[in-house]
């Protein structure tokens, strides 16, 4: 192919099938597949998220490979790097996935601005939600506050087509492929590594995809609740960082059983990502100020942090947290109901530790829950009140989520897991309650 090369600046979406970028690149000439590794950025990062990139960026240079093409990989500032590859290889023009976090609305920006001034010009790309941010917008205009009427709008939109991934790619000759990052990027990042973590990639990710759909995809809407029994899809790492595409992920589960209530859960991830797209500072401030008196609590923070508040359904959803870089959903909104409802500690302590850890952490999903939970976000409801003990009684029954995570009530058999401080002789290993379970932790 001859003609002017378009370079795709790869970020939270490495893969090459239904990403609308790279295809109407390959499409239509040469192309640079680019990944720019900012160290500042990798510095703030999670060590798990980098450890996974690190995977997914090595399967998408061989998916790149075994199209003919390359993915050449910079280090130093996003903008900067891309415009001077931009200028080594004469590219037209910049493409990329559009993305709503405040540091990638504000690279879209400086990529519009400064490519203009170098004669480049910058295209964003749908790909990273089902539904794009701004696609539907309330009567009023803006964003959907509320889920529900976001969702009836949501089910009602037209959707793009999945694309394939582009059986050929071309690139220029000569170019140096640059270094994938690797162990030392992840030791300079942020918070514990997880022994038990997936491997990141597209193919991988496909597989796990494929695995769910024709699996247990059909008992979702009736599982999904128990702690246990893990029945849920566990894709959402790899919808974090664009292994899968979530139109084709909704795609592909349309018309199964268990198919309804799944791409709900989809639409949840792009309804935050479409009030995050328009309320940037999501990870800072009060989506609904509400003026909380929030407490200084070190050592409830710390117990917390290390899964040792006494409440066995708090503790294991942290020790998942730390074992596994990930937590059920169920236990995420009840240790986060723990940490901001009942210790009155402020939302931001919480999401900030899951953020260290989260495989799939993402600002907007991550803050935009914490606010949820909290009470300063989206909840039509933001006085609700959980009941640890009752709900630990709900979604795990026979007390084995919680024995999974905390060997120390390995003795402890059925639902009296739930409640040791309650046996004649407590587990000598495992400490009182912080707060009493049995009581609604209060709104106001
Ligand atoms: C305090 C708190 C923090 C959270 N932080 C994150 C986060 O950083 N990143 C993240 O992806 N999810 C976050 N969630 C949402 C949810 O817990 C996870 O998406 C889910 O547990 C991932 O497991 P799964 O892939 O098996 O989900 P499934 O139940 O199989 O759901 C399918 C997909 O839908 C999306 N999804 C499901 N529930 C939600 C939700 N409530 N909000 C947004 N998207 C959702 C995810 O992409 C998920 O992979 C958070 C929830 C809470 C309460």
């Amino acid at each position: 192919m001859t003609g002017a090369p378009v370079i795709v600046l790869f970020n939270r979406d490495l893969r090459v099938h239904d990403h609308p970028a790279l295809h109407a690149a390959a499409a239509d000439g040469p192309v640079v597949p680019l990944f720019v590794t900012d160290p500042r950025i990798l510095r703030r990062a999670a060590r798990n998220r980098i450890r996974h990139l690190c995977e997914a960026l090595a399967d998408l240079r061989t998916a790149l490979r075994a199209r003919g093409g390359e993915l050449f990989v910079r280090e130093g500032e996003t903008v900067p790097e891309a415009l001077r590859t931009a200028a080594a290889t004469g590219a037209r023009a910049v493409f990329a996935t559009a993305d709503v976090s405040d540091a990638a609305r504000r690279r879209e920006r400086a990529l519009a601005e400064e490519g203009r001034r170098a004669g480049v010009e910058f295209r964003a790309f749908p790909g990273a939600t089902v539904v794009p941010p701004g696609a539907i917008t309330p009567a009023g205009g803006g964003h959907y506050r509320v889920f529900t009427p976001y969702l009836r709008a949501w089910e009602r939109t037209g959707r793009r087509p999945v694309l394939p991934a582009p059986d050929r790619v071309a690139v220029p000759e000569g170019l140096p492929s640059g270094e994938l990052p690797g162990p030392d990027a992840v030791r300079r990042g942020r918070g514990a590594l997880s022994p038990e973590v997936p491997r990141g990639g597209e193919e991988p990710a496909r597989a796990r995809l494929r695995a769910w759909s024709e699996g247990p995809l059909s008992d979702y809407g009736d599982r999904r609740d128990l702690l246990a029994a893990d029945a849920t899809s566990r894709l959402s790492a790899d919808l974090r960082f664009g292994c899968l595409s979530p139109l084709e992920v909704a795609e592909e589960a349309r018309g199964r059983p268990g198919a309804d209530a799944f791409v709900r859960q989809l639409a949840w991830r792009d309804f935050h990502h479409q009030v995050a797209a328009d309320f940037p500072g999501i990870a800072r401030r009060d989506y609904r100020p509400r003026g909380t008196a929030w407490r200084d609590d070190p050592g409830g923070l710390e117990a917390w942090r290390e899964g040792r508040t006494g409440i066995p359904i708090v503790d294991a959803g942290m020790r998942q947290l730390l074992r596994e870089g990930f937590m059920h959903n169920r236990a995420r909104m009840l240790t986060a109901a723990f940490l901001t409802r009942g210790l009155r500690v402020h939302w931001r302590r919480g999401a900030e530790h899951f953020h260290d850890l989260l495989l799939d952490g993402d600002i907007a999903d991550n803050h935009g829950n914490w606010q949820w939970v909290a009470g300063t976000g989206n909840d039509t409801r933001p006085n609700r009140r959980t009941n640890l003990l009752r709900q630990a009684r709900r979604f795990d029954p026979d007390g084995t989520y919680v024995r999974r995570y905390l060997p120390e009530l390995a003795g402890l058999p059925g639902g009296r897991a739930h409640t040791p401080w309650a046996e004649q002789d407590p587990p000598a290993d495992y400490p009182p309650p912080l707060l009493d379970p049995s009581e609604g932790l209060g709104g106001d």
